[in-house]
């Protein structure tokens, strides 16, 4: 495994110079997604509004099963919605939106081809060439994987493929990058490293940024504004009281996921894990997601990380 790289400061500057500085507002209007046949289907989303900034870092938690992945399907136009719209800087998403980008929780590379051309995939067509040749050599340095450039996917790590994946992703000059669960799978200090890069990667290109996670502790170090997702039923009796899971589960089906609250985060970025104020977001945050800790408010609770999908204890 290699070390996080460092991206040089005269890198960040060239890099953000071409970015316009207003592209990439995303704007959900009263979104509902619903899967299944009218009269059976389930409704998984509804009335989702929200208005993200250009720029902005946003993370997108909620209980497994709660409609996220779902949700940033939707704003990449990888899936429409049932109801409602979703924008970017005022004109509707299309399917496959070419203003914006998604890496999910595997990098999903193709093994017979080098690093490089993996990265050269996710290029617009208009720049291929030297041009194209060009912007994969900046990412592969961006990423710290320029030595790396013509191996194939088995001969790196599971953090490195990661790397690619964003790399690829951002071939493409998204103004919105979507992550799903982008380090997911990786161990907990190649994630920790990865936290670093991300936000490296944000000032060199300051797109909006959207990734879902489990890790509430992930969420807090990275983001400007938290969206929590889930359903009301499951909300109102996260402690459990009165209705079994399985209640709960047929009254979140009926109703849907939306946005039970948003968090906005004011210090820097990356966030302290020992500041007070990530100490009692944190805890708000769990007992929101229905993960009661032993530890009182604003004590560390053990553990470096919590995924939010430990059930209640
Ligand atoms: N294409 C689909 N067809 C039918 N149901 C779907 C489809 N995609 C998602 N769902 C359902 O929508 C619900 C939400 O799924 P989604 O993957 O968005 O949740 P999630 O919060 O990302 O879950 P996890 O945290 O476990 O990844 C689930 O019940 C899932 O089964």
């Amino acid at each position: 495994m290699t070390t996080a790289p460092t991206v040089p400061d005269a890198q960040l500057a060239g890099a953000s110079q071409d970015r316009s500085a207003s592209g990439g507002v995303v704007e959900l209007h009263s979104v509902g997604k619903s899967f299944g046949e009218a009269g059976r289907e389930r409704v998984v989303l509804r009335d989702v509004d929200a208005r993200i900034e250009p720029g902005e870092i946003v993370a997108v938690i909620g209980a497994s099963g709660s409609g996220k992945s779902t949700l940033l399907r939707v704003l990449g136009g990888l899936s429409d919605p049932t109801t409602g719209r979703v924008t970017i800087d005022g004109t509707p998403v299309q399917p496959y939106d070419p203003r914006s980008a998604v890496a999910f929780q595997e990098a999903r590379l193709l093994p017979w081809r080098s690093l490089a051309t993996n990265i050269a995939l996710g290029l617009p067509r208009r720049a291929r060439g030297v041009e194209g040749r060009e912007r994969v050599a900046r990412l592969l340095e961006l990423v710290g994987l320029s030595e790396f450039a013509e191996h194939r996917p088995r001969e790196i790590s599971g953090g490195m493929a990661q790397r690619v994946s964003l790399a690829r992703a951002l071939a493409r000059r998204p103004d919105v990058l979507l992550l799903d669960e982008p380090f997911g799978a990786l161990d907990a200090l190649t994630r920790l490293r990865m936290h670093d890069l991300l936000l490296d990667i944000h000032t060199a290109n300051p797109c909006t940024v959207v990734f879902v996670t489990h890790d509430v502790d992930e969420a807090l170090i990275l983001a400007d504004r938290i969206f929590v997702v889930g359903t009301e039923a499951a909300a109102s009796t996260a402690d459990g009281a009165g209705r079994s899971a399985d209640d709960r589960d047929i009254a979140g089906a009926r109703e849907g996921a939306t946005l039970l609250r948003i968090d906005e985060l004011a210090e820097p970025r990356p966030r302290s894990r020992s500041s007070k104020e990530f100490l009692r977001l944190r805890h708000e945050l769990l007992a929101a997601l229905g993960v009661h800790l032993h530890a009182e408010a604003g004590e560390p609770a053990g553990g470096s990380t919590e995924d939010a999908t430990t059930p209640a204890r």
